[in-house]
Parts: C-alpha cells; structure tokens; sequence
C-alpha cells in the first residue's frame, strides 16, 4: 500500500510510520511537492493537513470533484464541527485530530485493504432447490445423487441437523422417473408416536375412538411418487416393523382395515443419528437399516466442507439481497474470515440464517464482518481458554484439510499478506504456501 503525507510538518511522519507496516509512505511538505505528488503517483491513502499551505480544503475538493480513486483523510489541529461536515461533505474517509490518536493510522489502512479485497456477489441465482458445493465430499454426493435417482433404490441420507438431508431427498425425487409423481415427507420425531402409524398408514372409519373416517396414510398419497421419511432413526421397534413389511411387501394396512393395499412407493429415509450404532444398541432394526440403505447419502457437517463454505454464504447473501432489495454487489474478504472461525453446529440452515440477517443490516453496497450476527462474530472456540481435551466445551472436530486453510488465512491476515513472512510464521517454504494459498483460492483476486 502507498501512502502519500501531505503536511508542512515534516515530524509527522515520523509519528506514523511505526503503524504502516508494510505500507510504504511518501511525504511532501511543501504545496508544489504535493501537487506533483499527487498527479504522479496512485495512492492507496493520501493524509492532507487542512491546513497544508493554506489549501488543504482545495485540494481536498479537487481530488473528490476529479474523482480521485484515493481516500483521503483530513488532518487537523483545531477539528471543528463545522470543519468535519464540510470536509465529509467534500469526499473525505475521515477526518483526524493532530497529534494523530495512536493506533488509527493502522486501523484506517486495515480497513481500506479489506474493503480493497472484495468478492462480487454471484448476479444469476441458481434454480430454486439446487444443491450448492463444489467441495469434493459434495462432488461424491451428487454422483451417487445421480446414479441413485434413475433407480427405484431405497437412499438413506445420513448428516447433522441442517446439512440438506431433505433437499437431497427432494433432488432425488425431482431427477426420477417419479418426478411427476407426489413427494410425500413426514417427520417421523415430530409426530407422537400413537398417531405416527395411521399417519403412515392411515386408518378406516371408527378404527379408534377419534376415527370419524377413513383416512388416507402417507404411504399411499405417495404412489407414484416418493416417500420421505424424515428422523427415522427416532422410530419405536414396533413401527419399524410394520414399515419394513410395507417395504418388502410393498402393500399397507390401514389401521383397522381390512384387506391391505398395494403401493408403489419410492422411499428415502434420513436420519442424523447413528443408526449403525443404533442396531449394535437394539433400538434399531438390522433387517430395516439393510433394507432402507440400498444406497447411503453422507452429508458431511458444514465445517468440514471448506470451499463450500463460501459458495453457500454468497448463494446466500445475493438471495436475500434481492428479497430485501438491498444494493449489495460485493463482500469484504473477512466476513470469509470470520465464517470460516465458526463452527456452525446448526449447519447450512444456521449459515443461511445468519446470511439474511446479516444483509438485513447492511446499509450500502459492501457487506462487512460488523453486519454478521453477534453470535457469529465471536464464536465460542475464540472466548475464554482452551478446555480440558474431550471437555464438552471443546471445539468441533474439523478435517486437517479445513484446519490447514484456517491457519493460512490467519497468518496471511495477520502479516496484511505478506507470504514470506506468513510461510515463515506457519515452518513451511514460502513456495509451498504460494502453491497451497492457489489451491485453497485464498490468493488476492482469486476470489
Ligand atoms: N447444499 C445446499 N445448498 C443450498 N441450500 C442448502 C444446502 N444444504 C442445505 N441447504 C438449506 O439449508 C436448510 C436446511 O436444509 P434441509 O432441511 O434439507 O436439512 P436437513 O438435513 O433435512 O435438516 P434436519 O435434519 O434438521 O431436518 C434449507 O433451507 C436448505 O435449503
């Protein structure tokens, strides 16, 4: 970064320069040494004592008039009221006391390289539905994705809470043969367990008290269609045997009914418990597990899906951009930062959350990290002190891979990208951590 100083007082430089770090600074004291400066050179920050030979307001007005891509920001001795409104009012950054309060140089160019690094929001939104990664873990879902929807094979579709089980059951549905058929979902944790079965079944007239008529179950609304049964894994043994009788002999019998009917049903199930460990434990059906995980779908949790990460924020952010018609058209690089340091226990539903409420308080064409949520800016791993290992307090687990990018985003931030001294700081050649900042895509202008 350059800076140009233009003030009569030459110690000021000195004053500065232990907060430029690696910016470079070039200073004028007189107004033709100025004037010549300034056409010569493309500043990243131009300092300009308001005073600076009787014309530092001119200036000011001439570069702001002329477009100057430069930020300016006015010094003075003796700041007035008067003086900030109109020197904000004539295109100045900011505007600066002398002496200069210790620390706000470097503040005012940490805070111009980020603005500088900026990603652009994507401008076409992909079709409704879509699954967004491009992470490797997500390529492997969306071929076996492909290679399980032109069959009728039972999916089971194993992630945490959040990380688009239903979205992938809805792909499949939408990519098969059935597609024109019904989608059925049912959430089988949020119904009470006695209703659950004539739900899934459905009932005749006066089955049970409460029965006033024959009811239709969802196995049967999904014919020709798919059945999606969510949180299988909270399912009592009872139930399970009755959904593995309708699987194998494709027929149900509605509660209280007589002759069962048959069906033709596509299923998918999720789950985000162990079921594996479920059937060691007896609380799952072995013959059920086998039967419904003819093809399993493992959606990683978002903190392991690295570039991911960043296609879904910005997916994200240019949605509800336009659903809120706010003018964003680009985001500061360290909202990415600050994305990336979060564990994101509620996965792409909590991300997407944070998403809109971050663009719900951004107020002009960048959104920064102090637009994003709270509870997001401060993640618990960065509070308090490392707690004892396997303490319930401990951070996520994350692939080494994510941990890697993590550590290199840290130290290129905190030496403002200077790769000879992050590759220094993190015991590896600069030239690998040229070739892995490529990799990763963290490079300035990659993106
Ligand atoms: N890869 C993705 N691309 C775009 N949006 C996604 C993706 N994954 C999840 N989402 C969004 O995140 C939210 C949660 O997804 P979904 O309901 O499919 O998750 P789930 O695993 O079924 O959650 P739960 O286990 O809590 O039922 C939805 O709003 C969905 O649109």
């Amino acid at each position: 970064m350059k800076v140009l100083l233009l003030d009569a007082d030459r110690s000021l430089g000195r004053t500065i320069e232990p907060e430029l770090d690696d910016a470079e600074l070039t200073a004028a004291s007189s107004l033709s040494d100025g004037l010549r400066l300034i056409a010569s050179g493309s500043w990243d920050l131009i300092l300009l004592d308001a005073d600076f030979s009787g014309a530092g307001m001119e200036i000011l007005g001439r570069l702001h008039r002329e477009g100057g891509m430069a930020p300016v920001v006015l010094l003075s001795s003796a700041p007035t009221m008067d003086l900030a409104m109109e020197a904000i009012r004539q295109g100045a950054h900011d505007v600066l006391p002398k002496p200069l309060p210790r620390g706000r140089v470097r503040e005012i160019l940490l805070g111009i390289e980020e603005i500088k690094r900026l990603r652009p929001l994507p401008e076409a939104a992909p079709a409704e539905g879509t699954i967004v990664g491009a992470s490797s873990h997500m390529m492997g879902v969306f071929k076996s994705i492909a290679r399980a929807a032109t069959s009728d094979a039972t999916v089971l579709v194993l992630g945490e809470s959040g990380t688009g089980k239903e979205m992938v059951a809805r792909v499949l549905h939408s990519r098969s043969r059935r597609a024109k058929g019904p989608f059925v979902a049912i959430n089988c944790a949020a119904i009470p367990e006695n209703l659950l079965e004539s739900e899934l079944f459905g009932h005749e007239k006066g089955a049970f008290t409460g029965a006033i008529g024959r009811r239709i179950g969802r196995f049967e609304r999904a014919t020709n269609g798919t059945l999606f049964l969510d949180e299988i894994g909270d399912m009592s043994m009872a139930l399970q045997s009755k959904i593995l009788r309708a699987i194998q002999e494709r027929e149900v019998e509605r509660v209280g009914g007589g002759n069962p009917v048959s069906i033709d049903v596509r299923i998918v199930a999720a789950t985000n418990r162990d079921l594996q460990q479920a059937v060691r434990d007896g609380r799952f059906r072995e013959d059920l597990f086998y039967r419904l995980a003819v093809v399993t779908v493992m959606l990683p949790p978002l903190r392991e899906r690295g570039v991911d990460l960043d296609l879904l924020s910005l997916h994200y952010f240019a949605h509800y951009a336009r659903e809120h018609g706010r003018p964003i058209r680009a985001v500061a690089e360290e909202v990415f930062n600050v994305l990336h340091r979060h564990p994101w226990p509620g996965n792409v539903r909590q991300l997407r959350n944070a998403a809109e409420r971050a663009v719900v308080m951004a107020d002009g064409e960048i959104l920064l990290p102090q637009h994003l949520p709270a509870d997001i800016l401060n993640p618990p791993e960065a509070a308090g002190s490392a707690p004892a290992a396997g303490g319930q307090g401990e951070p996520p687990l994350v692939t080494l891979e994510e941990m890697e990018r993590r550590m290199i985003r840290r130290a290129l931030r905190e030496t403002g990208s200077n790769v000879t001294v992050a590759a220094e700081r993190l015991g590896i050649h600069r030239n690998t951590l040229r070739r892995k900042i490529q990799e990763y895509g963290l490079g300035p202008g990659t993106g």
